[in-house]
């Protein structure tokens, strides 16, 4: 792992035995994860394994039946609604489903977190921030811009932006190039690391595009049976003999 990208000790996101079943179905049974500041983590698993029910225990959305989970020191399933979301304001998110509103401009589209969380009523500071996230994805140019005039890629970054405007501690990554080309795929791979170093977030990234976790992962962890099945960087993972690891990438 790469020391140089800050305090890798502290513990952003620490998660011990963690046990969700629905009715029969038991997905997590014994989970454990940690995550440090600066360091993005994916998280490898078949379809069906658990990854966004984990993800969703995570952020407070699913209560977990047993075990912990500790987000930026607070114990998540003991917050109240209030404390969640003061929480949750620290979480970035860029989820599949995080498409922009294709009726407001772009600025209008960064203005909205703003403005959801009653922050920065200042116009001139919500100006500079807007356009501090735009320059981070490269594309300041596109702030007067509608959704519709733009490549699935620069939507993407745009997306991207928006979750930047919070400064998040952490990024949650749901299948963050899903549905790009190769080209613009690697694009959004490099942009995620260049934000992880810029502002030593830390991120979990789920995602089956190996390019993008050979990119990215600082660490990988594989999610099989309901548990933390293997751990390690991708050279390693790649390297391991195990037909379960070794599946996931061939
Ligand atoms: N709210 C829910 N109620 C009942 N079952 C659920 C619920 N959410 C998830 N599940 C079940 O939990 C299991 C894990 O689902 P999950 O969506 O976490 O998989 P995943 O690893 O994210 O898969 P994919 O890679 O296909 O997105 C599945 O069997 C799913 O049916």
């Amino acid at each position: 792992m790469d020391q140089g990208k800050g305090n890798m000790e502290e513990t952003v996101i620490s998660i011990r035995n963690l046990h969700k079943s629905f009715g029969n179905n038991v997905v997590l049974k014994g989970f454990n994860l940690d995550l440090k500041r600066g360091e993005n983590l994916a998280v490898l698993g078949k379809s069906g394994s658990g990854k966004s029910v984990l993800i969703k225990c995570i952020i407070g959305l699913l209560a977990p039946d047993g075990g912990t989970i500790n987000v930026l020191g607070q114990s998540i399933p003991d917050l109240s609604q209030d404390e969640l979301d003061r929480t949750r304001v620290r979480i970035g998110f860029l989820f599949q489903s995080n498409a922009l509103y294709d009726s407001m401009t772009v600025k209008e589209n960064l203005e909205f977190p703003m403005r959801r969380h009653w922050l920065s009523a200042d116009e001139k500071k919500a100006e500079e921030k807007i356009a501090e996230a735009l320059e981070n994805v490269g594309l300041l140019h596109t702030l007067n811009m509608m959704p519709v005039e733009l490549s699935g890629g620069m939507r993407k970054r745009i997306a991207l932006a928006r979750t930047l405007i919070l400064k998040p501690d952490i990024i949650l990554y749901d299948e963050p190039t899903t549905g790009l080309d190769p080209i613009t795929a690697r694009e959004i791979s490099t942009l995620m690391n260049n934000i992880q170093k810029k502002y030593n977030t830390s991120s979990i990234i789920i995602s089956h595009d190996m390019n993008c976790i050979k990119i990215t992962a600082d660490r990988i962890i594989i999610l099989m049976n309901g548990r933390a099945y293997a751990e390690g960087t991708y050279d390693e993972l790649v390297a391991s003999a195990d037909p379960e690891v070794k599946q996931f990438f061939d």
